[in-house]
């Protein structure tokens, strides 16, 4: 004989346990109702056969091997509804919710298995007569238990309750008044799956509790078919919310929102139909449909639990409501009980081998069980690690303080007073010293960065002018084989590569003064120009002044006297400008001057070097334009045509 389900165990321990461990599996109790009296008529044979307390055998009808299963509680159809509460260990799921747990009770099974009989009894016979207290489902023994267990607690409980029915995929309040209206599911981190504006009605007593129980039953879809005359068409689930209070007051919660505490959750699921063997037409056949295709996504959901690793990952609880409103029942932190119910008959076989496998699949599914934490079971451990950080920062300032205690550091009381007073003043003036000294180094550092730049300009055009100055006074000495000046030079003309307006030759385009071509005032020799004009000797060897000047005129009496005078004088001025233009330094292109702001003072800018090189400057324009002037005074010594081929070549 083969066996499926649970391997070992007894129920009663199984389940009066509770949650022994992290992984806690759903609990399974199987219950086969007795055969209808329409079964009986029609002559059904039973295929089912209890086997001890927790097997269940099933014969095929054809012949075959039997099957057993094997669940928590197996409970057989003479079992009363006394039993069935007793075995389904509800109370441990009642004590547990009072300590927090969210436990749920669900029954499971086809269509006329006895599902709702088993939580709630049968329906009225008739108006105004009432179901004997012995036929009392699992849901009212548990509120008479819970009541009970609560006056008895000692300490105040709050009970609320809330009853929805999920129908045609729709949520809808049985509790509330008025027609019937969609409500939405909704997920939050902290409360997982829940659905809005569901009305929570608080309750006192077993009596205002059964009232709402009969208010939603009496609200609950329901229909006849061929398999049952009051088929349920929609899952409903009924949920007690116990608040429990202690000797600190729980904070009080938003109007509608599940307080913190324990959750006692019936869960009455719409049987599953073959539509074939129920009849079911039009509106029944719909609803029959959503029925089956949220019992298959909750399967589906059940299968994927298994998998441990699968269960780490993605279970499809969006599928459909109600694997959402289960979702925390089935792979949360809820503990769980199912109840399985079956027919006996054999022409339901299939579909009970159908809700047989489906409960042995269920009852490896395992839930972590876990109490959420209130506010006030928070409080003291927020509490304790505050004490914790607060003794924590006191031993630092304290040892701190010890570092800077007085008899450690060997300080009398008031000199440490006067320190720590005088200390804090004269670190603050420091700083603000030390940020003066940092901007006025910043203001000198780009003033002599301006000065530096300014000052290369004025060596570069200074070194020009000198170079221009000595080739005139060459081109105007008089003496035999020396050519005479271009009269272009007479003629005023603009002037030439940058230079002051000196004098320029439009007609050849060399330079007037060095007759060098116009474009090699650009080229390296330029720097050439200077020490080929002083003389075969170099310029470190003889100090500059100490030499003759290289193109001195020829002393030759009354002819060029006066010009010789003059020229003496004048280079003697030149030599020394010289000597001290060689030590410049030069920039091989003079850049054009930078702007400077009108405010800046030359002193500002660079000190005392630049208004020395501008006077060097200006002495050097003059002396070059007094040279011009006396070349002008002088007659030439031929009066020939001027031609390129008689212009001196460049120096
Ligand atoms: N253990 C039982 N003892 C006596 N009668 C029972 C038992 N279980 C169920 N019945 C009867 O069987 C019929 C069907 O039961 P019930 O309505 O509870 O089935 P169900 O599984 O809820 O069906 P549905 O899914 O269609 O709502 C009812 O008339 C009910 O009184």
């Amino acid at each position: 004989m083969e066996e499926r389900g649970s391997p070992d165990g007894d129920p009663a321990r199984s389940l009066e346990q509770g949650p022994e461990g992290p992984d806690t599996p759903i609990q399974v109790v199987l219950r086969v109702r007795p055969m209808s009296a329409a079964e009986l008529r029609r002559g059904e044979q039973s295929a089912l056969h209890c086997s001890g307390t927790r097997t269940l055998q099933v014969s095929p009808p054809g012949g075959g091997p039997d099957v057993a299963f094997r669940f928590g509680a197996v409970l057989d159809g003479a079992r009363t509804q006394e039993d069935v509460f007793r075995a389904c260990g509800v109370r441990r799921l009642g004590e547990l919710a009072l300590r927090g747990f969210s436990c749920t009770v669900f029954t499971f099974g086809q269509t006329g298995s006895g599902k709702t009989y088993t939580l709630t009894g049968p329906p009225p016979q008739g108006e105004g007569v009432p179901v004997p207290p012995s036929l009392a489902g699992i849901m009212q023994r548990t509120f008479a238990w819970l009541l009970d267990r609560v006056q008895h607690l000692g300490a105040p409980v709050t009970l609320q309750a809330s009853y929805l029915e999920i129908y045609n995929e729709q949520v809808r309040d049985l509790l509330s008044l008025g027609a019937p209206r969609p409500l939405p599911v909704r997920w939050d981190k902290t409360r997982g799956f829940y659905v809005e504006q569901l009305q929570l009605v608080e309750f006192g007593s077993l009596g205002a509790l059964m009232e709402l129980l009969e208010m939603g039953l009496s609200r609950r879809r329901s229909s006849a078919h061929t398999l049952n005359q009051a088929s349920s068409r929609s899952h409903a689930l009924l949920t007690l919310y116990i608040g429990r209070q202690t000797y600190q007051q729980v904070p009080p919660v938003d109007p509608g929102e599940a307080p913190v505490g324990g959750k006692l959750c019936f869960v009455d699921l719409a049987g599953s139909e073959k539509v074939a063997a129920t009849g079911s037409r039009g509106e029944l056949m719909l609803e029959a449909n959503s029925i089956n295709r949220s019992l298959l996504a909750l399967g589906h959901c059940i299968s994927l639990l298994l998998d441990p690793q699968r269960k780490q990952s993605h279970i499809p609880f969006r599928d459909s409501k109600l694997t959402k409103l289960l979702a925390d029942s089935l792979g949360g932190r809820g503990v769980t009980l199912m109840v399985a119910c079956v027919s006996p008959s054999a022409q339901c076989l299939p579909e009970t081998l159908s809700t047989l496998r489906y409960a042995s699949r269920a009852q490896r599914v395992t839930t972590r069980p876990q109490a959420p934490k209130s506010p006030v079971a928070k409080q003291p451990q927020r509490l304790e690690m505050e004490i914790l950080q607060l003794r924590e920062e006191n031993r630092r300032l304290r040892s701190q303080l010890g570092q800077r205690d007085p008899k450690t550091s060997g300080l009398s009381g008031s000199r440490v007073a006067w320190a720590q007073q005088n200390l804090y003043g004269m670190l603050q003036e420091f700083m603000l010293e030390n940020e003066r000294l940092r901007k006025e180094k910043s203001q000198l550092q780009s003033s002599w960065d301006l000065a530096r730049d300014e000052q290369r300009v004025l060596a570069q055009q200074v070194h020009e002018l000198e170079r221009c100055l000595l080739s005139a006074c060459s081109l105007y000495q008089p003496g035999p084989g020396t050519a005479p000046p271009c009269p272009c030079v007479m003629v005023p003309a603009p002037s030439c590569h940058a230079l002051p307006p000196l004098c320029s030759c439009p007609c050849s385009h060399l330079c007037p003064l060095c007759r060098a071509p116009l474009g090699q005032w650009a080229s390296p020799r330029r720097g050439l120009h200077l020490s080929q004009m002083l003389g075969p000797h170099a310029p470190g060897s003889v100090p500059l002044s100490a030499r003759p000047p290289p193109c001195v005129p020829p002393c030759s009496p009354g002819s060029a006297k006066c010009q010789r005078e003059r020229s003496h004088s004048d280079w003697i001025q030149t030599r020394v400008l010289a000597d001290l233009l060689m030590e410049e330094e030069v920039v091989p292109s003079a850049p054009p001057l930078p702007m400077v702001p009108p405010n800046t003072s030359p002193v500002q800018r660079g000190g005392a070097a630049v208004p020395n090189l501008a006077r060097r400057l200006e002495a050097l324009r003059d002396q070059i334009g007094s040279s011009l002037r006396r070349g002008r005074s002088q007659p030439p010594a031929s009066e020939g045509p001027r031609s390129p081929s008689r212009v001196l070549p460049p120096c």
